[in-house]
């Protein structure tokens, strides 16, 4: 099959067109991203309206600024899309939804299989684990742009989903008016050298705490999530598609 490759120049891309040149499957016919890239296999492009090839599945990790320019591509030429970008807002959320309607649309913050198990712990420690404060902290590299993570969002909506009364979301503290407040869910960021991505939510109590976390050791984890994501998204029916539905968990 075909890929398009938005963002890959990137440190996603780049990882992402490693593995799909081992494989016999597929290819990657073209690549979108902000500059050309002379020493690239494929023809990158700077704006997708100059793209040739024939698609079968858009890979995006790139950066929330291009989102619009993707989906209006993928909407236009009906290409199945698999959107890994984070930092999106709750518009360009709402906006793959609709566009599912109209194409196979793949969307997850976290291409790997830990995180999406972690997704349904927090769903069951939720119902178990009453009157703990719940705090989620996450650790990237020193080049990620958003903060937090798309993940430790989506690991905090759903704890919320589960929860009978909602938590409110505190993005780190500081200050002399930072005392922690019932069901307060509090998120904080780390960034420093090459961390892959790490999440840990801690669950303090009374006198004892949990922690469960996830630790990505490369980029390859989310790189082999992404393209079994555009083989699987490929030769579905339009919706809204993500790792726990692929994953059947
Ligand atoms: N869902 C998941 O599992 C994962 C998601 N991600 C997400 O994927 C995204 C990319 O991550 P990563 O590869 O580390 O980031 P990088 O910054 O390394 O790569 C992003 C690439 O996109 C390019 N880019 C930026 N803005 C535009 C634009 N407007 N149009 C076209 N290209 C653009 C950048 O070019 P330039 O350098 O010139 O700005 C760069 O080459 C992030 O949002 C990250 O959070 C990452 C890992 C896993
Ligand atoms: O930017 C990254 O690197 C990552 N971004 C994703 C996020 O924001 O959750 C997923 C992963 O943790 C790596």
């Amino acid at each position: 099959m075909k890929i398009l490759l938005s963002g890959c120049n990137g440190g996603m891309g780049k990882t992402i067109s490693s593995l799909v040149a081992e494989r016999d499957d597929m290819e990657i016919v073209a690549g979108f991203d902000s500059s050309q890239s002379p020493d690239s296999p494929f023809t990158v492009y700077t704006e997708l309206e100059d793209v040739q090839e024939k698609i079968d599945a858009i890979i995006d990790f790139s950066h929330f600024s291009a989102f619009d320019k993707i989906v209006d591509f993928a909407e236009d030429k009906k290409i199945p899309l698999v959107m890994a970008t984070t930092g999106l807002s709750q518009t360009d959320e709402d906006r793959l939804k609709e566009l599912s309607k109209s194409i196979p649309v793949f969307r997850t913050a976290n291409m790997s299989i830990g995180v999406n198990v972690l997704l349904g712990l927090v769903s069951q420690a939720e119902k178990m684990l009453q009157g703990f404060d719940i705090e989620i902290i996450e650790k990237h590299h020193n080049k990620k742009v958003d903060a937090p993570s798309g993940t430790a969002l989506m690991l905090a909506n759903a704890i919320n989903e589960s929860a009978a009364e909602k938590f409110t979301f505190t993005y780190g503290r500081e200050g002399t008016s930072a005392k922690r407040q019932d069901k307060e869910l509090g998120i904080h960021a780390v960034r420093g050298g090459t961390i892959a991505g790490e999440h840990t939510v801690l669950y303090a109590g009374d006198d004892e705490n949990i922690e469960i976390k996830h630790t990505a050791t490369s980029k390859k984890v989310f790189a082999k999530g992404a393209v079994e994501a555009a083989r699987y998204i490929a030769v579905q029916k339009n919706g809204l598609y993500d790792m726990k539905k692929m994953l059947g968990l």
